[in-house]
């Protein structure tokens, strides 16, 4: 596969995406490429009317991002990442730049200009070299840009403003998200789509390979561009490829000065240079003196072979808190840590080594710091901290999947053999154990919280004045609907046990109206009246009896007109996608994961029609569907 090799070059070293942009993220994971994400403080203020071109203001400010972080990071840890990547997207219309809008009547004067017109959508991208040498941070630069256009349809008043209420506008370019909600805007799209998601994929692809694998100067042949096919793919990255005509580059030696900035903007080319078609083989050996061989290394097979090392050191630092302590105290040396935790010092120094490679911590000489996502992650406080999941991981999962082998061979849960008990008396357990509770619901708040925006936004659910969130544990996607949908009254419906421990997990500041919360079964009590019902992660845990008894409790209180929405990791056709939920089926539970069309037959057996689908790509995919008219 020719994409090993271009961002094969990357596996060695350490890359940065300094953006804040969960797309960009989601774009470059979704390829396998590893980074760090440092999102870039720089402020996106630059004076739009000094540059002669919209793109070389995207270009501008991706590369001043970019730089900031670069310098940042050398000034900081003084230890220099080796590439950083930064993107900045903007929309053009009637020759204005469209940025992110600042609220909502913002958004309305973006959309409404939009409405009806082609507008084009600019991503600058800078891929920025660094090394140090003595105390300086030295960069390499190069920039380019991608252009895409889209057509927006007429948009009635009432469109516009039930998609800004859905808040999906907010956080993107032009006030819309072509890949969700917003992509019922739009009439057609000419170029990259992931270009207006927010990442030239194709171009960045292209551009690492022109810069990983330079054509030979004796081999390449000199063409003149108009007698050039376009090249579309870099299949064969050896093959020096056309110029597409909208790249700029600017390579070269940069020193920064003490504010990151480089000193002088520089000089852009538009016009096509000279584009080179060449026949030549990938030469054995490249810049860095590393095979070629290397690059053709079974990789993923190799970093299979390796995750579970991965997963459990991940495990066994987040269970000794070292992300805490490092939050709270780091920089730290190993002796320090290991004192804080109790633990050896040569135990740890390798722990807290393996954290580094796997680009959780980062290292200086004055010591081991947590990188921005393991503040944000993996912190038992941090922001959208999965300590709790990653605690359920370790404690629950890991036993249960080192019994794999038996599980396979026997078709059953294992929990005899990982714990010496079985399933029904371990969930006796979770009635009985306060530990077990606690450690469970945190695993279940982790996920909630990290999904409950992609959730609540994943349809416009304006139109529901009342919700129940059933099995909603402890509130974590009820709050964020609140926040959505200040209109709605949401109430969340779980067993006695767990309502009598939401408290720990409540936000701190509740600007908005409280959620309910209600205590029951609910196989056996009553539910609640609401226009929407939510099952998020639930009906993939019950064996079909149960859920046939809960589905038939919620259509029998469903009015016509209301609606269920099921969160899931929805399976393809074929039930081999995503992995995730593929491999969530080997822990044997009596559930099972669905496709999107057994959702659709599950639900439609309930008297639930008209089923919508929103393919999150993340961790939970959306279902929603209404309960049908009873017939004249
Ligand atoms: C048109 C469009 C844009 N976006 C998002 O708009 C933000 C642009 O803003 P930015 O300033 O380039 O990036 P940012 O989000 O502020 O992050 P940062 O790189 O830290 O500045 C990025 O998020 C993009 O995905 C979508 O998600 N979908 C779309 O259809």
């Amino acid at each position: 596969m020719a994409l090993n090799p271009v961002l094969g070059k990357l596996v060695s070293k350490r890359v940065v995406l300094a953006s804040a942009s969960p797309r960009r993220q989601e774009i470059l994971t979704n390829v396998g490429l590893r980074f760090e994400v440092v999102p870039s403080w720089f402020k996106e203020t630059l004076e739009k009317s000094s540059f002669a071109a919209p793109y070389e203001y995207a270009i501008e400010t991706a590369k001043q991002k970019a730089l900031e972080v670069a310098n940042r990071m050398h000034v900081k840890h003084l230890r220099t990442p080796d590439v950083v990547i930064g993107a900045d997207t903007i929309v053009t219309v009637d020759e204005q730049i469209l940025e992110k809008p600042v609220d909502k009547q913002d958004a309305y004067r973006m959309l409404s200009r939009l409405s009806g017109k082609e507008h084009s959508v600019f991503t600058g991208v800078a891929i920025i070299h660094c090394s140090s040498k003595g105390n300086q941070l030295e960069t390499e630069i190069t920039d380019f840009y991608e252009e895409t256009k889209v057509k927006f349809s007429d948009l009635s008043e009432e469109l516009l403003w039930e998609y800004i209420h859905s808040g999906e506008p907010m956080d993107k370019a032009g006030g819309y998200g072509i890949q969700a909600l917003g992509g019922m805007l739009v009439e057609y799209v000419h170029g990259d789509f992931l270009n207006v998601v927010g990442f030239p994929l194709n171009h960045f692809c292209k551009k690492l390979a022109e810069l990983y694998y330079p054509p030979p100067k004796h081999t390449v042949q000199h063409i003149k561009h108009d007698s050039i096919p376009s090249v579309d793919t870099f299949e064969n990255v050896s093959d020096g490829e056309s110029e597409s005509s909208n790249f700029t580059e600017h390579k070269g030696a940069n020193k920064l000065d003490s504010s990151g900035m480089c000193p002088s903007r520089p000089v852009y080319n538009c016009e096509n240079t000279s584009s080179v078609r060449t026949g030549f083989t990938v030469p054995l050996g490249n810049q860095n003196g590393v095979s070629e061989s290397a690059a053709k290394l079974p990789s993923k097979i190799l970093d299979l072979m390796d995750g579970f090392k991965a997963s459990k050191a991940l495990f066994v630092a987040s269970k000794l808190k070292m992300f805490d302590y490092l939050k709270n105290k780091g920089p730290l040396k190993a002796v320090d840590v290991a004192n804080e935790v109790g633990t050896s010092v040569c135990g740890t120094e390798r722990l807290l080594d393996a954290c580094v490679a796997l680009g959780l911590l980062e290292k200086t000489s004055q010591g081991y710091s947590n990188t921005d996502s393991a503040n944000i992650y993996l912190t038992s406080d941090g922001e959208y901290s999965l300590h709790g999941y990653i605690i359920h991981s370790n404690d629950h999962l890991w036993p249960l999947f080192t019994n794999l082998e038996s599980a396979v061979r026997e078709g059953s849960r294992q929990n005899h053999r990982a714990f010496g008990r079985k399933a029904e008396d371990l969930f006796k357990d979770y009635y009985h154990s306060q530990e077990v509770k606690q450690r469970f619901m945190a695993a279940m708040h982790s996920i909630a919280h990290l999904t409950a925006r992609d959730l609540a936004t994943a349809f416009d659910l304006s139109q529901f004045k009342s919700t129940c969130d059933l099995g909603g544990c402890t509130g974590a996607l009820a709050h964020e609907l609140i926040q959505i949908y200040p209109n709605m009254k949401v109430t969340v419906f779980d067993l006695p046990e767990v309502i009598a421990n939401i408290s720990y997990f409540q936000p701190s500041e509740q600007c908005t109206a409280p959620v309910t919360f209600v205590s029951g079964d609910f196989f056996k009590d009553n539910l609640p009246e609401a226009d929407l019902y939510i099952l998020s992660r639930v009906l993939h845990d019950w064996p079909d009896e149960k859920i046939h008894i809960l589905l038939s409790k919620i259509s029998a209180v469903c009015k016509p007109g209301s609606a269920l929405l099921v969160a899931e990791i929805v399976l393809d056709e074929q039930k081999t996608h995503p992995p995730r939920a593929v491999l969530q089926s080997l822990s044997m539970t009596e559930g099972k994961q669905r496709s999107g069309s057994e959702y659709k037959q599950l639900l439609e057996k309930y008297g639930f029609t008209n089923t919508q689908f929103k393919i999150t790509g993340t961790l939970l995919d959306a279902v929603l569907c209404f309960k049908k008219n009873l017939s004249p």
